[in-house]
């Protein structure tokens, strides 16, 4: 199979972890027999950098040219005092908003070698599997007005929280798709019980789910929510919400799994062009370092191996794979005790070289069967 990969590195450890996830894409190729182009593309403070703007024309050809795209991260502390409209995150956010890309998908799902790793009790994390379905291009994110105005004679600031009706039918529908696969629950977050914008995401949600009879669809509010994702967490199956609360509540989630560099995404859009990219962001606190956990990114490459090309057994490959690592011990500092991390680059390693052991296995098969 021939496709074509848009990779967008961005800020901070963007780049060590596309680059690792570039090298297992690579070794993917080579054991299944596909060719993969990579096509590299400036977004963020490298662009802002390059060419003045954090979302150039040409990013935007390179993917639009492309099957799919990688996106590492944007952001970082040399850019915090730009303007919003220079600021890296407006590259992504833009780039969202260009290709449509308006579910995403951020599966929650514990490793059972690094149970010990949450801050949670291990009972409460033992097979937690659930996914947040995060609508991604509306929203307070995108509503206008979003300025600072003099309002009845004052200094004031005001953002808008926007969606047209069919942009919440669609990220529901999307949700109950994906539950229907599932277990069969949709929770749906929201805070009806002060906005009018809630009020109207809960009436598409018991409309949408009418057609959906085999799938079970509970409302929970924001704040309790939060609550309930560290106090019983395997009580979800999807979770579908706005924009911002999408965005808050993945985070605090991924605590459940152990480290946020662990939590892969999928932004999907109607078009058939999709971006995948880690929870996380540019983590300029450990930029540079060769320390960051490369596994989001790499499971990232996984969900678009899946989702975008069909390969289920080369997707298959890299998740057996990381958790073969991972069963063997090797931890990025994230994850680590004190003084047994392993890099960036050598966990990136041990997962290519996993990936190898099993195609090995794969082939022996082959020749017996
Ligand atoms: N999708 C994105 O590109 C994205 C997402 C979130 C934040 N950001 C941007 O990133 C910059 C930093 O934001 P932040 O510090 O609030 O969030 P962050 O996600 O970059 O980092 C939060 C914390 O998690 C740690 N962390 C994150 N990813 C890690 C990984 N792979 N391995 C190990 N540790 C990891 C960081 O070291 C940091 O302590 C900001 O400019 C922000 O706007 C970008
Ligand atoms: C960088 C930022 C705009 C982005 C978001 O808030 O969507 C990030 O936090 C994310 O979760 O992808
Ligand atoms: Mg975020």
């Amino acid at each position: 199979m021939k496709k074509t990969i848009a990779l967008l590195p961005g800020d901070g450890i963007g780049k060590e972890v596309v680059d690792v996830t570039v090298d297992i894409l690579k070794a993917i190729a080579e054991h299944f027999h596909h060719q993969f182009q990579f096509n590299y593309g400036l977004i963020g403070g490298d662009a802002i950098d390059q060419k003045g703007t954090p979302l150039p024309e040409e990013t935007i050809a390179i993917c639009k040219d492309s099957d799919a795209i990688i996106l590492g991260a944007v952001g970082g502390p040399k850019w915090d005092q730009n303007p919003m409209e220079l600021r890296p995150e407006r590259g992504l956010l833009a780039l969202r908003k260009e290709l449509d890309l308006f579910a995403n998908l951020r599966p929650i799902k514990t490793f059972e070698s690094l149970l010990d790793s949450s801050p949670l009790k291990k009972e409460y994390v033992d097979g937690v599997d659930f996914v947040i379905v995060r609508e991604l291009t509306g929203g307070l994110y995108f509503g206008k007005p979003s300025e600072r105005i003099v309002h009845e004679g004052e200094d004031a600031v005001v953002d808008t929280l926007l969606y047209k009706r069919y942009e919440i039918e669609r990220i529901l529908v999307s949700a109950f798709e994906i539950a229907s696969k599932r277990r069969k629950h949709v929770t749906s977050v929201d805070k009806a019980n002060v906005l009018e914008s809630s009020r109207v995401w809960r009436e598409v949600a018991e409309e949408v789910a009418a057609r959906y009879p085999d799938v079970t669809l509970e409302h929970m509010l924001v704040d309790n929510a939060a609550m309930q994702l560290i106090r019983s967490p395997k009580q979800f199956d999807v979770i579908v919400t706005e924009n911002m609360f999408g965005d808050i509540l993945s985070d605090e989630a991924s605590m459940i799994t152990g480290s946020l560099g662990l939590l892969s995404s999928a932004s999907l859009s109607s078009s058939g062009l999709h971006l995948f990219e880690p929870v996380h962001g540019s983590a300029p606190d450990i930029a540079g370092k060769n320390i960051a956990n490369p596994i989001a990114t790499i499971l990232s490459a996984a969900m678009m191996l899946r989702q975008s090309f069909g390969l289920e057994e080369e997707a298959k490959a890299i998740e057996k794979a990381v958790d073969n690592v991972l069963n063997a011990g090797n931890r990025t500092a994230d994850l680590a005790e004190d003084g047994k991390a392993v890099s960036t680059k050598q966990i990136g390693e041990e997962i290519k070289n996993a990936l190898g052991d099993d195609h090995a296995i794969l082939n022996i098969m082959e020749a017996y069967s």
